[in-house]
Parts: C-alpha cells; sequence; structure tokens
C-alpha cells in the first residue's frame, strides 16, 4: 500500500521559564493508506505530542513530517489552518461538543468549512443515532456524545482520523461499542485511524501498533492478523 504519512527525526522540545522538557527525542515512522494505527505508552511518553503534529494542532521543533504528497512541517501558519479544517478529523476523550448547538448542528457546523462533506445525517445515521439528531448533548450519555464526535469527524470526509483517548472517559461496554465502530469506519471508509491509548489490550485490532517511550519510538510491529474488537477482552 502508498505511504500516507511519514516522521523524519521528528523532534518537540517545550521551554517553561528555565525548564527544557523534550517531548519527542527524534521520532521515525510512516503509515500506509487504509492503516488502523495504534500509538501506545505510557502517560508523558509523547503519543499526544505525535498526534498533535501530524494534526497540525502543534508543529515540530526539528525534523520533517509529510502526509499524502505535501511536508507539513513546511506550511506556514494559514496552510496549517487550512490543513486541519479540511484533511484532519479529531476526536479527542472528552467528546468538545458545542453545548447549545443539537447532535445534527454540531456535525453541520463542523462540515460548513469542508470541501467535500458527507451528509450529517447519514453519517449520523451511521453511528446508531438516528432517532437522537434533535438531542442536545446534555440529553445523550457520554458514549453517545462520543459517536456524535466521531460523526462530526468524519462528515468532513477527512484524510486522516486522529482519535486521542477516545475512549478515556467511557466504561467498559460503551469504549468496546466506540471502538467497534472506529474500526468498522475504517474499514468501511479505508480512511486511515490513527488512535493514542496507553490500553495495550487494544493493540490486536490495529494493523500497526507504534510503542513509544520517552519520547521515542521503542518498536513499531505491523499486525497481520488482525482482531475484530469484540474478540478482545481486557
Ligand atoms: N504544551 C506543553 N508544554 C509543556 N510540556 C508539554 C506540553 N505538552 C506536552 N508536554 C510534555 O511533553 C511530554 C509528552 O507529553 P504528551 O502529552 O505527548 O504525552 P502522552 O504520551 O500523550 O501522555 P498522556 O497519556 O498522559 O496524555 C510530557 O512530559 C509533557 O509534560
Amino acid at each position: 500500500m502508498r505511504k500516507l504519512i511519514e516522521f523524519k527525526n521528528v523532534t518537540k522540545e517545550y521551554q517553561i521559564g528555565e525548564v527544557n522538557i523534550q517531548a519527542l527525542a527524534g521520532v521515525d515512522f510512516s503509515i500506509s493508506e487504509g492503516e488502523f494505527v495504534v500509538v501506545l505508552g505510557a502517560s508523558g511518553a509523547g503519543k499526544s505530542t505525535i498526534l498533535n503534529i501530524l494534526g497540525g494542532m502543534d508543529t515540530a521543533s526539528s525534523g520533517q513530517v509529510f502526509v499524502g504528497d505535501q511536508e507539513i512541517t513546511g506550511f506556514s501558519e494559514k496552510k496549517l489552518t487550512a490543513y486541519r479544517a479540511e484533511k484532519i478529523g479529531f476526536v479527542f476523550q472528552f467528546y468538545n461538543l458545542i453545548p447549545n448547538l443539537n447532535a445534527l448542528e454540531n456535525v453541520e457546523f463542523a462540515t460548513e468549512v469542508c470541501k467535500n462533506p458527507l451528509d450529517p445525517k447519514d453519517i449520523l445515521d451511521q453511528v446508531g443515532l438516528q432517532d437522537r439528531i434533535k438531542n442536545f448533548p446534555s440529553q445523550l450519555s457520554g458514549g453517545e456524545q462520543q459517536r456524535v464526535a466521531i460523526a462530526r469527524a468524519v462528515a468532513k470526509n477527512p484524510l486522516l482520523l486522529l482519535c486521542d483517548e477516545p475512549t478515556g472517559a467511557l466504561d467498559y461496554v460503551t469504549g468496546k461499542s466506540v471502538l467497534k465502530l472506529l474500526q468498522d469506519l475504517n474499514q468501511e471508509t479505508k480512511k486511515c485511524v490513527v488512535l493514542v491509548t496507553h490500553n495495550s489490550a487494544i493493540a490486536p485490532m490495529a494493523d500497526k501498533i507504534i510503542k513509544v517511550k520517552s519520547g521515542r519510538i521503542e518498536s513499531i510491529t505491523l499486525n497481520h492478523e488482525k482482531q475484530s474488537v469484540e474478540g478482545i477482552e481486557w
């Protein structure tokens, strides 16, 4: 499969007063089109930093990041904003829905700035919320709100779906159903999904597992016998 993402010797340093924090100390990896990738590591390992640089929410201190045929590390602020808006769908641990918009409006709002959005209603159908589209976030459970957040990300028709601990605030069963939804969407749409988690038990659902430790890549494993989420217990 064609290479979609490449990190080449990427570093990230944060300067807090006199203190210099090395969040990434030279990271190299690549991701192919359509892959479901799990980025694993302990707290503070650098997982979110990788995801934020990939999503154009943060910038590398040095090194190169390629997405498709573009080097995003060379982007101006304006190009990076367009990249985030058009190419990236984000799903976070806390759903970040707009409280005074209902489920459908939350998805519609996100698609307004996109070039080729999918139909918000169709996507809410696909995530199983066809009967709840008029509900406000406060009227939905955590799992349902996360489904709206996933619908919002997917409806943008992004190149990449980036998920940072998407089940972190959910109970076991609900978390599993959200992972199943992400796995199904990856299989159906062939969109690349990069999911950050500290939960190593979910690694078997991925095509590729990237382990991060202290700002470095510890290992990259290709999983040829990917498992369905239903078959994984933790
Ligand atoms: N904006 C920031 N300013 C200063 N330091 C930061 C910032 N963001 C991250 N860091 C530091 O960089 C390191 C990597 O953080 P990162 O959030 O990428 O880790 P993580 O693996 O995602 O951890 P967690 O699972 O706890 O979210 C940590 O030491 C963190 O404190």
